[in-house]
């Protein structure tokens, strides 16, 4: 992704500049070369703007969108506004970005490396009992239910110990390998982590389970392709991440009662 930045200052009258880009902005939303959008205006310079594009790749927007159906009606509704550009460039991102805490991790919520250590000596008391995945376990390394709290606690926004004292993604990948994990398995392990999510007390509120949930059935789903016997799955992706999604912890604004 690249992202285009244009600063305005704008001479006329600003409601109207902002009805011209709500209009534009039909243009963008419809494009597929468009990954997002944003104007915003200068607090202390009400004239000034700017306006930050997503854009697929610089090509994508340059040949893809001028040169496609969205770019004559967007560019009709912001013509005016065309000689109040100051900048227009294309940024790379760089590996410097991420999120503050404003918003807690879902680690936090849950309530530390503690509770998820709690979580997988629950879950995997249970596992080594069933009569369907006990079997794929019984030669489980001791340390494993220790191993996969520090798994989950990484992926949901924790320290990245399973990545420095583990092995990482690359490891854990390779656990999976060849294990022919099939659907009523995977199906039992899922089962066997909520109810173990229950009985250690996770927080049990609508956003939170929501989220658990869907890391939760991403992760086994992987884990079951990646342990056909025909699957190449790569070895090195990126640990991945997990946050709240579209519900994050309902938040009605400092000082006022949730
Ligand atoms: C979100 C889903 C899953 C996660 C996060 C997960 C996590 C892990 C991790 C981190 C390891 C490696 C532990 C180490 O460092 O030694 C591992 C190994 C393993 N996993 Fe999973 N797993 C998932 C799903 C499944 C499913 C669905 C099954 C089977 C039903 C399964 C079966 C196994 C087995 C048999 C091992 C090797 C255990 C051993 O012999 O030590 N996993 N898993």
């Amino acid at each position: 992704m690249i992202v285009e930045y244009v600063r305005y200052h704008v001479t006329g009258d600003p409601a109207a500049f902002e009805a011209a880009y709500a209009e534009a902005a039909r243009s963008l939303a419809a494009a597929p070369q468009c990954v997002d959008y944003e104007l915003t205006r200068c607090a202390e310079e009400p004239q000034r703007y700017i306006l930050r594009i997503g854009w697929t790749s610089a090509e994508d927007h340059l040949r893809g969108f001028r040169g496609g159906e969205h770019f004559g009606a967007f560019f009709a509704a912001i013509k005016p506004y065309v000689d109040q550009i100051e900048e227009m460039r294309h940024y790379e991102r760089t590996s410097v970005h991420g999120a503050g805490a404003s918003v807690p991790t879902l680690y936090d919520w849950a309530g530390g490396a503690e509770a998820f250590e709690r979580l997988t000596e629950a879950f995997y008391a249970e596992v080594v009992k069933d009569d369907l995945i006990g079997p794929l376990f019984a030669h489980m390394d001791q340390g494993h239910p220790h191993y996969v709290a520090l798994w989950l606690a990484e992926v949901f926004g924790g320290p990245s110990r399973y990545s420095a004292e583990r092995g990482g993604y690359h490891h854990m990948v390779r656990q999976h390998l060849g294990k022919a994990i099939a659907e009523p398995q995977r199906r039992r392990w899922v089962n066997l982590l909520m109810d173990a999510a229950d009985k250690v007390g996770l927080p049990d509120d609508p956003e939170f389970r929501a989220a658990f949930a869907g890391y939760i059935e991403w992760g086994t789903r992987l884990a079951l392709g990646n342990s056909q016997p025909d699957a190449h799955p790569p070895l090195d992706a990126p640990m991945p991440h997990w946050g709240w999604g579209v519900a994050p912890p309902y938040n009605p604004g400092p000082g006022k009662p949730a």
